[in-house]
């Protein structure tokens, strides 16, 4: 089990990760989520020992990586496929992680044959794909044949075939009673990978749940309702039942309507009071993406310009409010969509609140390049000394999690210095030049 306790790293004056505390079980796919930049990898680094952290510990099966006896053989990782030495071909770049960690050579073309590089094993690898790349990583964290493991991001680069292929690798290790800690932005692969999931936004925890939870507790389940096809008024006459019980109601686009704050049973009944025929009555789950970016819009740093979402908040839509997409208002929600006495399993959380005026992103400086595996021995960083000023990354209005450790508030950040500003200069009027009259000449 991997166990991090109010985890926090500063690099200079940017707080990476602040009072992160959770658990990764073994027996279970547990998936790191988590926008741009909030701090995954610098969470594993401090799993892996390879930085040290500012605040706070983390252990594996109790003991700090650093402590542990053997450490190849019980933790693989891999964090960066790019950490190959290009000249070296894969069996020789595994078979060197083998001898410093004294793994038999046999184990070698063993992982080699796992990730299906048998037959480019003596080929350089600064000739890999990037799929290639990191199915060398792969072999690398799976060298030890450790009970821990470590994926920052596996799938990256992967084609179709690879990512199946990766996720019922997870799958079995996990089946084996491994402990597998997976970061990916591949939300659709999370959700078929993943038992569980940890949320960071920000570099604090938003979530520790299971994936079914996770996606429930941020996302609005919805029926879908289809009357008779032909029959306008029965769609209306319906939609007024509906609303008249507290449901919300909005007009999908192919004529069905989508129902939230009501449960199935009830729109059944509701409808055959109102003499309305069905063709279609179905509950509808979010998908974990949806649920995902609801959860984390309020800690995104990095956004296209071209991006117009404030969040996904959606404008009032229709005459109930809420708007298409699941994401209606919830019970007693102010806001468009809420209703008093909606049924839980049919609300979604209040929105996001759109990220507020946080500190500008901070200029990577000097990142350490990481070797694909655990087994490597780098120097810790030297924690910096800081100030304990942090700045707090606004949090998103999610609903706290069982067993999740409510984000501490943070202490603020002082403002910084500021210089008296100046007053502005007076500006000095242009003399204009008198008119003579001349026109220039056209252009030859
Ligand atoms: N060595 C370093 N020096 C300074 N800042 C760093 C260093 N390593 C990470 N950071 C900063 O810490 C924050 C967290 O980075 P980290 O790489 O852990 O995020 P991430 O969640 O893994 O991001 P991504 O999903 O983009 O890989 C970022 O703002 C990053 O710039």
């Amino acid at each position: 089990m991997i166990e991090a306790v109010g985890l926090t790293k500063r690099y200079g004056a940017k707080t990476a990760v602040y009072n992160l505390s959770f658990q990764v079980r073994p027996g279970a796919v547990t998936g790191f989520l988590g926008p741009n930049g909030s701090g995954k990898s610098t969470t594993m680094r401090m799993i892996l020992g390879l930085d040290r952290p500012t605040a706070g510990h983390v252990t594996i099966g109790g003991h700090p990586f650093r402590n542990l006896p053997n450490a190849p053989r019980l933790v693989g990782a891999l964090l960066d496929a790019k950490a190959v030495h290009g000249g070296r071909s894969a069996r020789q770049h595994l078979l060197s992680l083998a001898q410093l960690s004294g793994i038999p050579a046999r184990r070698v073309d063993e992982v080699l044959g796992v990730v299906g590089l048998q037959n480019v094993a003596k080929k350089r690898s600064k000739g890999f794909s990037l799929g290639m790349g990191q199915r060398l990583g792969i072999a690398a964290a799976l060298l030890g044949d450790p009970q821990v493991l470590l994926f920052d991001e596996p799938v990256n680069g992967l084609d179709p075939e690879g990512i199946l292929w990766v996720r019922n690798l997870m799958r079995q290790l996990a089946a084996e009673g491994r402990t597998v800690f997976v970061s990916s932005h591949l939300m659709s692969e999370m959700a078929l990978t993943a038992d569980h999931l940890i949320v960071i936004g920000r570099g604090q925890l938003l979530a520790d749940m299971s994936v079914k939870d996770f996606i429930s507790y941020n996302s609005a389940d919805f029926a879908r309702v289809r009357v008779a096809q032909g029959a306008p008024e029965a769609r209306e006459k319906l939609t007024a039942a509906l609303s008249e019980a507290g449901g919300q109601v909005l007009p999908e686009t192919d004529g069905a309507l989508r129902v939230t704050g009501l449960p199935l049973p009830r729109i059944s009944d509701l409808a055959h009071e109102a003499d309305v025929r069905l063709w279609e009555l179905s509950p509808h789950q979010a998908s974990l993406e949806e649920a995902y970016m609801r959860m984390t819009q309020a800690a995104v740093d990095y956004r296209s310009t071209a991006d117009q979402r404030a969040g996904l908040q959606q404008p009032a839509y229709g005459p109930y409010g809420g708007a298409p997409g699941g994401f209606a208002g919830p019970a007693g929600y102010p806001g468009p969509g809420g209703a008093p006495g909606a049924l839980p399993g049919f609300t979604a959380p209040p929105p996001p609140q759109p990220a507020g005026p946080g500190a500008p992103p901070a200029r990577r400086t000097g990142r350490q390049p990481v070797r694909g595996a655990a087994c490597r021995t780098a120097a810790p960083a030297p924690a910096p000394q800081q100030p304990a000023a942090v700045p707090v990354p606004q949090q998103p209005a999610a609903v706290p999690a069982q067993g999740a450790v409510p984000p501490t508030p943070a202490p603020q950040a002082p403002p910084a210095p500021q210089a008296a500003p100046r007053p502005p200069r007076p500006r000095r009027p242009r003399a204009r030049r008198p008119r003579t009259g001349r026109r220039r000449p056209p252009p030859t």
